[in-house]
């Protein structure tokens, strides 16, 4: 298969979708990759170590697009919109749910968008977000600790506290991939840490894992509440896999915090948990301040760590790719159900039901459609 790599163009994006090591794996399977001149820069890359994997360099953008296949990290811009055509396979973050101008798009010229972030085991884990949800949810503390800091126009306190002076109170609402890796970090530096779940399994197992040393609280509104009211950084890392972020904090809570408190809405690629998010922000503004408040809402947070990000992500994604390459996407997806429900959009159809339902636009079987074609 003819694979295409280009270059990403989202702000402070400097990831890329495949690494030197992923190009030969590619090559030697013999597949034909087209990766955009300086893809890989941001990441420590040289095109030099894509050359010596076999891959091709090439000039423009359109070139990488021409490919079969076009493996991206993030979803793609307006400005990439008309590289979309029929039949191209399209792999890479999606989180269609909010995004419904791309949407459309991937319909209209009836992209096969397979999203990373909806390839699902049958024990419901999420293979190809996992490691971007670990880089997420250890920044996220750290950059809550930074954003505390009066210069940065935080309340001035520390996370840990020191001897006599109280730690900081972090609030963390959902304790899965990126939830876990926040408190662990937010703990690490000393915090005073309360997760947040509405699966009492999970509250049960973040117990056993981590004792005394993390407060665990069944996610309602009422917990909620009281947590976010008395938190200093309060981190969202809920997630319903394709659907529209549940909106779990609200306004009034958020008002009730004391000012310079921080929040940290991961979840804001899915369109985030808090009432006073209504806009993404970017690397280079990642905060404003609403009701004395300071909001981050940066939907890559990955990219600013581009070469732990770009390692991680291709470990997870090239078993898949490879079978994408190898099969064919059709046989592939038929033949392993977790790429199956990672298809989102197919011949001008939306074939992922949560994201159907947040657009209220109907909603075809992958199965049968595939079976079909
Ligand atoms: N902004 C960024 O750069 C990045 C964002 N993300 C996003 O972070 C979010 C979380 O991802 P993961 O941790 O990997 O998902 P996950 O599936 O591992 O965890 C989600 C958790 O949310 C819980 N949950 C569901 N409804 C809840 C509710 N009402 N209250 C409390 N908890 C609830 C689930 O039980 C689960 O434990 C996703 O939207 C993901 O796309 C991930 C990586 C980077
Ligand atoms: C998960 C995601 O959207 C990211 O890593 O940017």
């Amino acid at each position: 298969m003819k694979i295409g790599i280009p270059k990403e163009l989202k702000n402070n994006e400097n990831r890329v979708a495949l690494t030197p090591a992923g190009a030969l794996a590619l090559t030697q399977a013999g597949h034909e990759v087209f990766v955009e001149k300086d893809a890989g820069l941001g990441s420590g890359f040289q095109n030099e170590e894509y050359m010596f994997a076999g891959a091709n360099l090439v000039e423009a953008a359109v070139d990488a697009w021409a490919q079969e296949m076009v493996i991206k990290v993030k979803e793609p811009i307006p400005s990439e919109y008309a590289f979309f055509r029929e039949n191209l396979i399209l792999l890479t973050y999606l989180h269609l749910a909010p995004e419904i101008q791309l949407t459309s798009e991937l319909i209209k010229n009836k992209v096969i968008g397979i999203a990373y972030e909806t390839v699902q085991l049958d024990n419901r884990q999420l293979p190809l977000l996992t490691p971007m949800s670990e880089v997420a949810g250890r920044m996220a503390s750290q950059i809550g600790a930074q954003f505390l800091e009066k210069s940065k126009g935080g309340k001035g306190i520390l996370l840990s506290g020191i001897p006599g002076v109280e730690r900081a109170k972090v609030s963390v609402i959902g304790g899965g991939i990126v939830g876990t890796n926040a408190a662990k970090i937010a703990m690490g530096l000393g915090a005073d840490v309360t997760i947040l779940d509405v699966n009492p399994e999970r509250l049960r197992q973040l117990d056993d894992q981590y004792g005394r040393e993390l407060q665990t609280l069944m996610s309602n509104s009422m917990n909620i509440d009281d947590a976010v009211r008395r938190s200093d950084l309060v981190i969202g890392a809920v997630l319903i896999p394709g659907a529209k972020a549940p909106k779990l904090v609200s306004e009034k809570s958020v008002k009730e915090m004391d000012a310079g408190s921080v929040i940290v809405d991961v979840a804001i690629d899915q369109g985030g948990i808090f009432e006073t998010i209504d806009r993404m922000t970017t690397h280079d503004h990642p905060t404003y301040l609403k009701h004395d408040i300071l909001h981050y809402a940066v939907a890559n947070m990955p990219g600013a760590v581009p070469r732990t990000s770009t390692i991680g992500l291709t470990n997870s994604t090239l078993p898949y790719v490879l079978q994408l390459a190898n099969k064919g996407y059709k046989k592939a997806c038929l033949e392993n159900p977790a790429l199956l429900k990672g298809i989102n959009t197919l011949s001008g159809s939306v074939t992922y039901k949560a994201v159907a339902e947040a657009q209220a636009i109907p909603f075809e079987n992958t199965k049968s459609l595939l079976e079909n074609l």
